[in-house]
């Protein structure tokens, strides 16, 4: 039975005949202001941030925005449903929650509340390499519900080996490898604050918690946390991997492998050579490339390039039920959600995250609809002009 996501707004206005009205905005775009009077600078900085003059942030909105949605009348609306599957997983939906590492600097329950959230609303979670919470107790979290893991590359290979067993061992069924992050960009904001919880041993749960990581130390962590930050620090990403290194990954991931960080069709063709099974046309929300092509723009160019022998996802500055819309008309076939549901974690706990998700679906269902859709499937890039805003 499909799911009927558009039922939260009667939700919202039934409950307001008794008086209660959502805790949080049901705009998401007016999270990220209540976050910054919620929370100290240094963490909402770090999550709100971008690299350089943040102009590629803007810009991702800017692509977004500046497509706009031709609506269609008279097609029969009534029976809606929004399910995709997506890389061999049934989905209620064609979102995920994108990897976002350090969920502790948000809200102490961090990862557990978020991964909660996205259990409870059947979204898959994308658990980040960098979380403060380790692989397992996120498992644990979640039953059995759907749960993907993204891989930050380590140099000791090792590591990596065994990060993915665990990962494995875990249930995460897809595994998404960040390519955009071998290095971190420069983010003035963080700059400015001197700020980097993973120098503060903060997000690196997973490298601390992991028997192969622990072999490089010569003191347990405990007895000198420095030495393993440091250690944390020399191999946490490698910046002398190229396309054939993803042969190793291959050997050892048996599920599906997506490719995240790609803007440049001729890297999509090369994921397609390496027998990928997906990427993400992602910038990283803006915060590695500052003046790089904005997502929006770069996805048709991906889509075209590989047809259907890549499954192509989509993130970086979907705010609104419009830009899920727009992002599978130009070619994805579903979106991570990132900043906002970090935003509703903060404000509200596992809350403020199902909030976050039932908001964003609701208004995608109603936008489908009222464009003339009963189906994402149906949506293509002639639905779509582009407009100056
Ligand atoms: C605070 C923060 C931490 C992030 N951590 C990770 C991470 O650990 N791994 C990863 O692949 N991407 C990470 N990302 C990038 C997101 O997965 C996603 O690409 C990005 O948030 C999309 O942009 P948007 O949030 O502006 O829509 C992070 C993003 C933010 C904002
Ligand atoms: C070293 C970066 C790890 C987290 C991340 O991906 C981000 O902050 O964007």
């Amino acid at each position: 039975m499909a799911k009927h996501w558009a039922d939260f707004q009667y939700e919202i206005y039934l409950n307001g005949m008794t008086g209660t009205v959502p805790r949080l905005p049901t705009d998401l775009t007016r999270l990220e202001e209540l976050t910054e009077q919620r929370l100290g600078p240094g963490p909402v900085g770090y999550v709100a941030g971008s690299a350089g003059d943040g102009s590629t942030a803007r810009a991702n909105r800017a692509a977004l925005q500046g497509r706009r949605i031709v609506p269609r009348m008279l097609r029969d609306v009534q029976e809606r449903d929004l399910s995709a599957e997506v890389l061999g997983r049934a989905l209620p939906a064609p979102l995920a929650l994108a990897p976002i590492g350090v969920l502790s600097i948000m809200h102490p329950e961090a990862e557990t509340a978020a991964a909660r959230a996205a259990a409870a609303q059947e979204v898959p979670f994308v658990l980040s390499s960098a979380s403060s919470t380790p692989i397992e107790r996120v498992a644990e979290a979640m039953g059995d519900a759907e749960r993907w893991f993204q891989l930050y590359w380590a140099k000791d290979r090792e590591v990596t080996r065994s990060f993915l067993n665990r990962a494995k061992a875990s249930g995460f069924s897809v595994l998404v490898v960040t390519l955009d992050t071998p290095l971190l960009a420069w983010r003035p904001r963080d700059l400015d604050q001197a700020y980097l919880p993973f120098l503060h041993g903060v997000g690196t749960a997973n490298y601390f918690s992991d028997p192969a990581f622990q072999a490089g130390l010569t003191k347990p962590v405990h007895e000198d946390p420095n030495a393993a930050v440091l250690h944390f620090v020399g191999m946490f990403a490698d910046p002398g991997k190229t396309w054939p290194d993803l042969a190793f990954l291959r050997e050892n991931w048996d599920g599906p492998i997506v490719l995240k960080g790609i803007v440049h069709p001729d890297d999509a063709r090369l994921a397609v050579d390496a027998g990928m099974d997906g990427v993400v046309v992602s910038n990283h929300g803006g915060r590695q490339v500052a003046g790089s092509i904005a997502a929006a723009d770069a996805l048709p160019r991906v889509a075209e390039a590989v047809g259907d022998r890549l499954t192509v996802l989509f993130d970086s500055g979907v705010r609104t039920g419009d830009d899920v819309f727009k992002a599978l008309a130009l070619g994805a076939r579903a979106v991570l959600l990132g900043r906002p549901y970090v935003y509703g974690l903060a404000l509200d706990g596992q809350a403020g995250v199902e909030h976050v998700i039932r908001c964003l679906l609701a208004e995608f269902d109603l936008t489908l609809a009222l464009s003339g859709h009963a189906t994402p499937g149906s949506l293509g890039p002639a639905d779509l002009v582009e407009q100056s805003v």
